[in-house]
């Protein structure tokens, strides 16, 4: 048993014929912490959430849902598992509140009046007896998560949730998931390949390459560095670069137009700016710049450098 986690993944293997889709793959999702699952295209993850929502069998290896085992025990570990995968279909001629009928269908031990608090969950309660064929793409999107809701699932799966959304309806599904998270405790595994978004969602993150988990762990930690970058702006950057291509603890420098992106050690960029301004240089303003999850995904998958061309 792994009790202490929500899913737990130990050491799957996958292989299609010759090629292996996944080697090794071990991971965990705590109670109530989300995990995004990135990787370029062909990684592994949907094979991945196949297997573990037990539509596709491991070479090896085995699967944790609340702590049941998936092969062992598979209708207790699937019971409190949600997934919407991308585009979800409804029948269209049918209303919100009824498509949701329909799964109460296949889940009787269910209480009838989930279908209303799934509804009331995303939003969609007002909506409820309108027919699915009026419904936008988003409105579409959060029934998905209202069907996956309706199980009252630990723990849901959301492939490519934000597919097609517009800036509003991704806002309003980057809310309701992370209301979700932490007013029922509900963990999500999300893939997409909107990093930013996942930023903003997730606490924890894997990282699939070629079929193998090549990171994982927080977030913050993960973004951590030992070094600082920061922008530099000044009035004369002719005179700027120079001195600060002299100055020995910058350690890189990307030139831009009117600014100099550097990297420097942690904390020096006090150090910097007297250097500057011994240096008669005119410093405008020093800005830190954070490491977005974008470019560490591009660091650990193509195998780029730190800053490469500049990390605009
Ligand atoms: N049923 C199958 N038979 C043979 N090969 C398969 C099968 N399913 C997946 N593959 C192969 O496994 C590899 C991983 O595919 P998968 O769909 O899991 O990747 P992915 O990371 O989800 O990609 P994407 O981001 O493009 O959706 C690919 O090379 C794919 O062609």
């Amino acid at each position: 048993m792994s009790e202490e986690y929500t899913l737990h993944v130990k050491e799957i293997h996958k292989s299609f014929g010759k090629t292996n889709v996944l080697r090794n793959v071990s991971l965990r999702v705590n109670k109530g912490e989300s995990l995004g699952f990135l990787g370029p295209n062909g990684a592994g993850k949907t094979t991945l959430i196949r297997i573990i929502l037990g539509l596709v069998r491991p070479d090896r290896g085995s699967i944790y849902l609340n702590g049941y085992s998936l092969r062992s025990n598979f209708k207790q570990a699937i019971k409190h598992v949600g997934a919407v995968v991308e585009n979800p279909r409804f029948y269209e001629g049918l209303s919100a509140y009824k498509n949701l009928q329909l799964i109460h269908n296949l889940h009787p031990e269910v209480p009838v009046k989930r279908i209303g608090e799934a509804l009331e969950m995303v939003g969609l309660s007002p909506r409820a007896e309108d027919k699915v064929g009026t419904f936008s793409l988003g409105m579409k999107q959060r029934l998905g998560l209202a069907r996956a809701l309706f199980t009252q699932p630990t723990i849901v799966f959301l492939d490519e949730p934000l597919n097609g959304l517009d800036p509003q309806g991704m806002m309003e599904t980057r809310k309701m998931i992370c209301n979700l998270q932490k007013e029922q405790g509900i963990s999500f595994f999300i893939t997409s390949h909107l990093l930013s978004e996942i930023e903003q969602v997730c606490d924890n993150i894997a990282v699939i390459k070629e079929g193998e988990i090549i990171r994982q762990g927080s977030l913050e930690k993960l973004l951590e560095r030992n070094y600082e970058i920061v922008d530099v702006h000044t009035d004369d950057m002719a005179q700027t670069v120079p001195v600060l291509r002299q100055a020995g603890f910058v350690q890189h420098i990307t030139v831009k137009k009117d600014h100099a992106t550097v990297e420097i050690d942690c904390g020096g960029s006090v150090e910097l700016n007297r250097h500057l301004v011994n240096k008669n240089i005119p410093v405008r303003y020093i800005v830190p710049r954070k490491t977005t999850l974008e470019q560490l995904f591009v660091e650990l998958t193509q195998g780029g450098g730190e800053t490469g061309e500049g990390p605009d």
